[in-house]
């Protein structure tokens, strides 16, 4: 029987992703918060704000109405910031069917409770959760890129009814076992990301870029394994993949917003000009607060700068010195 499909969010990940739904003939309820948004996309059959060159399917079925999309559907994709997941899982919860599957796509840990999006819906939702990550930029799944990805769950028969949901001959998605490692990996590398986007952005070249992704990757994968995720899926699509297209897309909203802070705009300025939301802010928050509280002891270096620069107004160049000047060490500890 056909599955019956809703995705929360009309941001740009949401709209990728029910538009690489549709291309597997599902009919996909797509709700935006905003009516204008949601009455636009259904005179125009654009989602201007964010595709405004593109023309949505016509399987595409724009809402406002939360029941009207997430009442008596198979799977429920997730496609909102960090910070709208509660709110929005609370709201779902209303209407949501007992054996619908929820997909979490958000790539952030929450700052006051240091919870993935997968446990913060878990706190409210008692469905069975997967969790879609990778290097999937929206610009690209949009216009039929080939891309790769992968679906994580606890639950492995729901995982490949994600899987199969994605899937066709444009996007392949791979599942994994590993929920925290794939969670971790893609709220972490935006840390990253941001990271190297400043170092673009003060003229540094591309042998910074690839020093900040491959010691960025070790940062990454000692706070995953610590927190119980596998080695492994770090040099998977959603550790090493996700990692390598955000420090180098130029579709990055974390690269843009590191290379604008690089270039000496100020927080609210970069966010501002980025015009999306940029997780990795709020992330690099959440892991140096968890540090300080003793929840995690892993030595994150990147992220320690990082979060000087945008929290306590560091100097960027001085953060690249001090990254440099560490006492010297060996590479594999
Ligand atoms: N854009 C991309 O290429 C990808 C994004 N992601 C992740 O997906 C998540 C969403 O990102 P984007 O779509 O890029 O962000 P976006 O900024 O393009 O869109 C977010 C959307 O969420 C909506 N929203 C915010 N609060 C809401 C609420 N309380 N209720 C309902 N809707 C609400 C906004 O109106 C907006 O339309 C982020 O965690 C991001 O890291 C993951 C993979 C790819
Ligand atoms: O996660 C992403 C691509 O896989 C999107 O990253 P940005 O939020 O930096 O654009």
């Amino acid at each position: 029987m056909t599955k019956k499909i809703a995705v929360i969010g009309g941001g740009s990940w949401g709209t990728a992703i029910a538009e690489n739904l549709t291309k597997n003939n599902f009919n996909v309820y797509l709700y935006a918060k905003r009516a204008e948004q949601v009455n636009e996309m259904i005179k125009t059959g654009r989602n201007k704000d964010y595709f405004p060159d593109y023309k949505l399917s016509d399987f595409i079925i724009p809402t406002n109405d939360l029941k009207e999309a997430v009442s008596n559907k198979d799977i429920v994709f997730i496609s909102v910031p960090t910070s709208a997941t509660r709110e929005v899982s609370r709201k779902v919860k209303k209407y949501i069917s007992k054996d619908a599957i929820v997909v979490s796509t958000a790539k952030g840990i929450d700052e006051d409770s240091f919870l993935t999006n997968s446990e913060i819906i878990s706190e409210e939702l008692a469905n069975t959760i997967t969790v879609l990550s990778g290097p999937t930029h929206a610009e690209e799944v949009i216009l039929d890129k080939p891309t790769a990805a992968v679906v994580a769950s606890k639950d492995m028969e729901s995982a490949k009814v994600v899987q199969k949901a994605m899937s066709n001959i444009r996007f392949r998605a791979y599942t994994n076992p590993d929920i925290v490692g794939v969670e971790l990996g893609g709220a972490i590398k935006n840390i990253i990301a941001l990271a190297s986007g400043i170092v673009a952005g003060l003229g540094y070249g591309d042998n910074s870029i690839a020093a900040l992704i491959t010691r960025g990757l070790t940062e990454i994968s000692r706070f995953g394994v610590e927190l119980g995720a596998n080695k492994a899926t770090f040099s998977g699509l959603s550790g090493l993949g996700d990692l390598v297209v955000t420090c180098t897309s130029e579709h990055s909203r974390n690269r843009s917003f590191g290379y604008k802070i690089g270039q000496g705009l100020s927080i609210d300025e970069a966010e501002r000009e980025v015009g999306q939301v940029v997780e990795g802010i709020k992330t690099t928050r959440s892991v140096i607060l968890a540090k300080k509280g003793g929840k995690v002891k892993t030595e994150m270096p990147i992220t320690e700068e990082i979060y000087e620069v945008l929290f306590e107004d560091k100097d960027p160049l001085k953060a690249v010195d001090d990254l440099m000047n560490r006492e010297i060490k060996t590479e594999i500890s």
